[in-house]
């Protein structure tokens, strides 16, 4: 297989030291810097708990122009990883985005300018294949019971609220059903958020506590029944396959895939 050169970005946080461990230990893969917002010029195995020689490059054009990389797999935050994209995608770089956080106008110019430059980019909400098949599951149960809440829960140290795992399982739910207000008609938040957030009428809750990573659950009411389904990841290992699919297809399409259950068969 033809080797995949990679940069990426966040190399130090939780997400993306696993990342770099996979790119490590996969074959075909091979790191060729890290973009941080700190450490310029110095190697990521000077870095305490890393034990590979590559440059850290805090000017991501500047990374991109001295190790032209095939992919960039970014894994920051909401501000910073809009940005990133969009410089991959000038510069031709194919961007794998795990990063969440990104609204529907972000999405939508990040669609334009993947079309524009005719390259592959990959924004996957969740990597975990669990979490890919709950969300597939829910939309298939919304079908037939309408009436559904999201309660997401995370680790207190996540800056998006809802995640973008959340947001995505109520857009693919409402591609598919007719919009409806739930509860009661005239039901009245007496504390502002009781109900949590309205995706078209689905209420999302996310709920933040430190011992959490990632768990959702898709609760659907229908008379005299409940259905619940749920997804835990209980470490960011149980990301990195996605990731790993997610490189490899993005070098195999040209447009901008958003969720990789448009990729998982
Ligand atoms: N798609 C998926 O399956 C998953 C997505 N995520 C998302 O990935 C993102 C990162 O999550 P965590 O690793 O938990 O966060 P983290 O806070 O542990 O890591 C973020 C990293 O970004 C770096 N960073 C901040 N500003 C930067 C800049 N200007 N340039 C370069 N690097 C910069 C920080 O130094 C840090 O190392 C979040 O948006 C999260 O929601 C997290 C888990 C799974
Ligand atoms: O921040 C996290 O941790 C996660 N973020 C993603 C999200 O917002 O859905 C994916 C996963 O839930 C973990």
């Amino acid at each position: 297989m033809k080797e995949i050169k990679i940069v990426i970005a966040g190399a130090r946080g939780r997400m993306g030291s696993e990342a770099v461990k996979l790119v490590e230990e996969t074959t075909h893969f091979s790191l060729v810097a890290v973009v941080d917002h700190k450490h310029e010029g110095k190697s990521l195995k000077d870095l305490d708990g890393f034990d590979v020689d590559v440059p850290i490059y805090t000017d991501i054009d500047k990374c991109f122009f001295e190790t032209s990389p095939d992919v960039l797999i970014d894994l920051t935050t909401p501000e910073i990883g809009k940005i990133h994209t969009k410089k991959a995608l000038l510069n031709g770089v194919r961007p794998v985005v795990g990063t969440t956080g990104f609204s529907e106008d972000d999405l939508a110019e990040l669609q334009e300018l993947t079309t524009e430059k005719g390259i592959g980019a990959i924004i996957a909400p969740n990597f975990a294949i669990g979490a890919i098949l709950m969300m597939k599951f829910s939309q298939m149960a919304a079908k037939y019971l309408q009436d559904v809440e999201i309660i997401e829960q995370h680790h207190d140290q996540k800056l998006d609220a809802p995640s973008g795992t959340g947001l995505k399982t109520a857009e693919m739910i409402a591609a598919v059903r007719e919009e409806k207000q739930q509860g009661h008609p005239d039901e009245k938040e007496i504390l502002t958020g009781a109900r949590g957030a309205n995706y078209k009428g689905i209420r999302l809750h996310s709920v933040r506590l430190p011992g959490l990573i990632a768990h959702q659950e898709v609760m659907f009411g229908g008379d005299g029944q409940t259905l619940k389904i749920r997804h835990d990841s209980y470490n960011r290992a149980s990301f990195m396959s996605g990731v790993k699919l997610a490189v490899e297809n993005v070098m195999k399409v040209d447009l901008l895939v958003y969720g990789l259950e448009n990729i998982i068969e």
